[in-house]
């Protein structure tokens, strides 16, 4: 299986460097890019997912916004990606891409019956992105590969560890925030991850 890597976006962690690492992501062979700045609103977000539109350019990288189905349509992303609880409750439509946060086996099973295209299933490994949220662990992941049959992507503390831990798995790709979104060479962080995860 052609195994992908999605790069979850954190402005703050990657400060200056943000476009930069974006656009190396992009030449490192990115397969998906998940603008995800919750504390945006409209008008700050949707220049940003412009720009990351055009860095993206012709290259086969998907873009998806979280959160904000407002930009997903004006940018025309890919997908869209929503909470959990904002995908069960509020019936958005959108008809292209719909990927759903989920952190439970219980909450896997509902997102699928409810019509999500893939699943981000959080967080399988420690990361100071939840801190003092105790991880769920490669066989919380394994439980929801038995138990659906759409797309599973973990998140949550993957790096070039961790990741060794769960690429015989039949997951789809693997998410990354720090350590790309942090990176002084994201290109080289998504190549070595690329042959990881292949
Ligand atoms: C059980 C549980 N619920 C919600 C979260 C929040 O995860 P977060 O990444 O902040 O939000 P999503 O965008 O992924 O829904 C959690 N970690 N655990
Ligand atoms: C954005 C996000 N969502 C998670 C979840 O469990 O829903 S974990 C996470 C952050 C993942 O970052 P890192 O790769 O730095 O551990
Ligand atoms: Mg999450």
């Amino acid at each position: 299986m052609n195994k992908k890597i999605f790069l979850v976006t954190n402005r703050k962690l990657a400060g200056d460097n943000f476009y930069h690492v974006l656009e190396q992501a992009v030449a490192g062979g990115v397969g998906a890019i998940i603008l995800r700045e919750k504390d945006l609103s409209t008008e700050k977000l949707l220049p940003i997912a412009e720009k990351i539109k055009e860095i993206i350019g012709k290259k086969d990288v998907k873009l998806i916004i979280n959160s904000n189905l407002e930009v997903a349509r004006a940018v025309e992303a890919d997908g869209l990606h929503l909470t959990f609880r904002d995908f069960i409750s509020n019936g958005i439509k959108w008809n292209k891409t719909m990927g759903v946060s989920v952190h439970s086996v219980k909450e896997a099973v509902l997102a699928q019956k409810g019509g999500a295209d893939y699943l981000l299933c959080g967080h399988v490994f420690q990361t100071d992105c939840k801190k003092g949220v105790e991880p769920r662990g490669v066989s919380y992941l394994e439980e929801i590969l038995k138990k659906v049959d759409i797309p599973v992507i973990p998140i949550g503390g993957i790096d070039t560890n961790t990741a060794l831990e769960i690429i015989n798995l039949p997951i789809c790709g693997i998410a990354v925030m720090s350590l790309l979104m942090s990176s002084q060479n994201p290109k080289k962080h998504i190549q070595d991850l690329k042959l990881l995860v292949k």
